[in-house]
């Protein structure tokens, strides 16, 4: 059985209840219904998507951002950004934001999953035990070998022969991406930077081009939609209920505890329930999760009291947290003759038709591709030389402000990382196009404003960000979006490494080949955009111009109690029976990489711990 109606049903007990049918709620979903004894009901507010041409082609993620696939919040005023509000997006639709997101699937590192274990406490959460999802999630095909050589990916043969998974991988076949991806990989290493291992081996630094979610066949994006729910939905024991909204989880005081029984929901105005035999998962993404936990009356007090909810169960770190790669680019002139996407961004119709007939009939061409797949980690390359900015950056590490009691250890990892000097504290990646609007609150889909002229932009994440913030519950009114606030740059040292780091994209644009695609005495987008390698001009700089990668985190967070968790190495909710949380909310620490790699790796796990019990 796959969407049923609720009206209909007879059946309203179902062993499983999942809320949110997106990334990880889906690979629950599926992994959960192999066995064919228990029943499983996945609640998703969004639709399905998965013949949605804004989902289905790879390139159409841009037309669906701030659209009804797209829960398109905001954050609060952020300070440190010059008071500017940030967009954020994410997937409302099964799938969820794998529905939407950008394709790439990027590596995370060893160290960061290791320190989840050795400094954050969490029994076997290390990369050992977490790195061999990765071929049970994701199937890798590789391309001729013209273009493995081409994107420099001959790293990819082993992962080729051993994934195994629902999840497509792919390369753009040679000649559908542009610049080159050789023009990348070897300007980095003429910076004298070259790959020191194979992108996913766990400790690698260096540039590469990554594989995309999108499937080498069908030219189509590859979600846990298309994957993991398509190939299960139909199991008799698997049921999805679209457009139902989850208000809250039903608790009742049994056996001297709070227990998950089941689940509030809305589905056309009209409020209905469910009931849970073994267990309520919520899998709402980082910035939803929380939300329905305060309004089913877990969470801080304060918050719960400001907002009229009654509190059953005492945790004030529901919703803290808060984590996201800071991002920023800088966007230069494209030098004549290069190709660029901008018509794409500005919205020409005669190159989107063109481009819509090349796909369809021959399923190729700029809809067949993800814009972003050239990416390159590297370690904050001034403290190669400059050791007395670096000494005084870790001195101010060790007495770095904390807000939460995961902050030490954040620091304590950084101070490592930069240290030891070998692995990214930097995320390198270049879109061949204006990508957005610098110095402006970003709330509306993608490049709001676009420009005349072609361009392209090197962005450069901030993969350990030190500042941490919160999403909150304003009030009991459960279609209120919550209150998000990263507090973005708050911590000074992220001000300075993030600008340190954009700083170096000045470098990468002069260094050859890379170099050859910006128009020589071009302009750049932002008039402030002119670092001349001054540290000063490159923090006012983030500040005006910097944005999300869309990568938040953490607000559930997998953790010891007296560190801030919400949920324990078994995913279960502090203080309740038969309440877990399995999605990007419970990472404790936020990995280097781009989360959804992550996200899959983690649930996967889940299904596996669920299942042992
Ligand atoms: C625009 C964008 C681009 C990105 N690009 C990349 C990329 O290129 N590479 C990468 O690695 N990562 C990328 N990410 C990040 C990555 O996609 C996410 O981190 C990951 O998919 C999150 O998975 P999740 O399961 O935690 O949440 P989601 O996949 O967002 O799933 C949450 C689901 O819960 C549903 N839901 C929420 N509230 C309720 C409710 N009350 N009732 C019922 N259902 C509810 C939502 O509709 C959604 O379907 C991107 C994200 C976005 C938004």
């Amino acid at each position: 059985m796959s969407e049923m109606s609720p009206a209909s049903s007879n059946e309203t007990i179902y062993d499983y209840i999942i809320v949110g049918g997106g990334t990880a709620g889906l690979v629950l979903a599926n992994r959960l219904s192999e066995d064919k004894n228990i029943t499983i009901v996945v609640l998703e507010a969004g639709t399905d998507a998965t013949a949605d041409p804004r989902s289905v082609v790879p390139a159409g993620w841009a037309n669906a951002l701030g659209s009804d696939l797209d829960w398109n919040f905001a954050t609060a005023p952020q300070t440190s950004l010059n008071g500017r509000r940030i967009g954020h997006h994410q997937g409302k639709a099964l799938g969820g934001s794998s529905s939407i997101n950008v394709q790439a699937l990027v590596p995370f590192s060893a160290s960061d999953i290791d320190v989840w274990e050795s400094k954050v406490g969490l029994e076997g959460w290390n990369f050992a035990t977490l790195a061999p999802y990765l071929h049970k999630a994701f199937s890798l095909t590789l391309p001729d070998d013209a273009t493995v050589s081409h994107h420099n990916a001959s790293w990819a043969a082993s992962w080729a022969a051993e994934g195994k998974g629902p999840v497509k991988l792919s390369f753009p076949p040679y000649g559908e991406e542009k610049p080159t991806s050789r023009a990348w990989t070897s300007t980095f290493e003429n910076l004298g930077v070259r790959l020191t291992a194979p992108p996913f081996s766990g400790k690698s630094v260096g540039a590469f081009v990554c594989p995309t979610t999108i499937d080498s066949n069908s030219k189509t994006r590859s979600s846990s939609a298309s994957s993991y729910w398509n190939s299960a939905k139909n199991r008799e024991n698997l049921t999805s209920i679209t457009s139902a909204t989850v208000k809250k989880i039903v608790l009742e005081y049994q056996n001297g505890t709070q227990t998950a029984t089941g689940v509030e929901y809305i589905r056309e105005g009209i409020e209905l329930t469910l009931k849970a035999r073994r267990e309520v998962i919520v899998s709402a993404g980082a910035l939803n999760s929380p939300k329905i936990l305060e309004l089913s009356g877990i969470g801080d007090p304060t918050v719960l009291k400001n907002a009229g909810i009654p509190l059953l169960v005492e945790n004030k770190f529901v919703g803290a947290n808060l984590q996201d790669h800071v991002l920023c680019g800088i966007t230069f002139e494209a030098s004549d003759g290069v190709l660029t996407g901008d018509e794409f961004v500005r919205g020409n119709m005669e190159v989107i038709a063109a481009a819509q007939k090349q796909y369809i009939e021959t399923q190729s061409g700029p809809f067949a591709t993800s814009a972003l797949m050239q990416f390159a980690y590297l370690p904050t390359m001034d403290f190669k030389h400059d050791k007395e900015a670096l000494s005084k950056i870790l001195t101010s590490l060790q007495n770095t402000r904390t807000n939460h009691p995961l902050d030490n250890i954040r620091a304590q990892h950084l101070s490592d990382l930069l240290t030891e000097g070998q692995e990214g504290t930097a995320q390198f990646f270049t879109a061949l196009s204006q990508f957005y609007m610098p110095g402006e609150d970003s709330l509306s889909g993608f490049v709001p404003h676009p420009q005349p002229g072609n361009f392209v932009t090197p962005l450069v994440a901030l993969s350990h960000p030190l500042s941490t913030g919160h999403v909150h519950i304003a009030s009991s009114d459960y279609t209120q979006p919550p209150i998000v606030d990263h507090n973005y740059l708050s911590n000074p040292i992220d001000l300075e490494l993030h600008a340190r780091h954009v700083r170096y994209i000045e470098e990468i644009a002069r260094t050859h080949p890379f170099a050859e695609i910006i128009k020589p005495n071009g302009r750049r987008l932002d008039p402030i955009a002119y670092l001349d390698g001054s540290l000063e001009k490159a923090k006012a700089y983030v500040k005006a111009a910097s944005d999300t990668n869309y990568h938040s985190v953490g607000t559930l967070a997998m953790a010891p109690r007296e560190k801030g968790g919400v949920v324990n190495a078994r995913f279960q909710v502090y203080g309740v029976s038969n309440l877990r949380v399995v999605d990007a909310s419970v990472f404790p620490l936020i990995p280097q990489s781009n989360t959804q790699s992550l996200v899959y790796v983690v649930a996967e796990r889940a299904a596996d711990l669920i299942k042992s019990e």
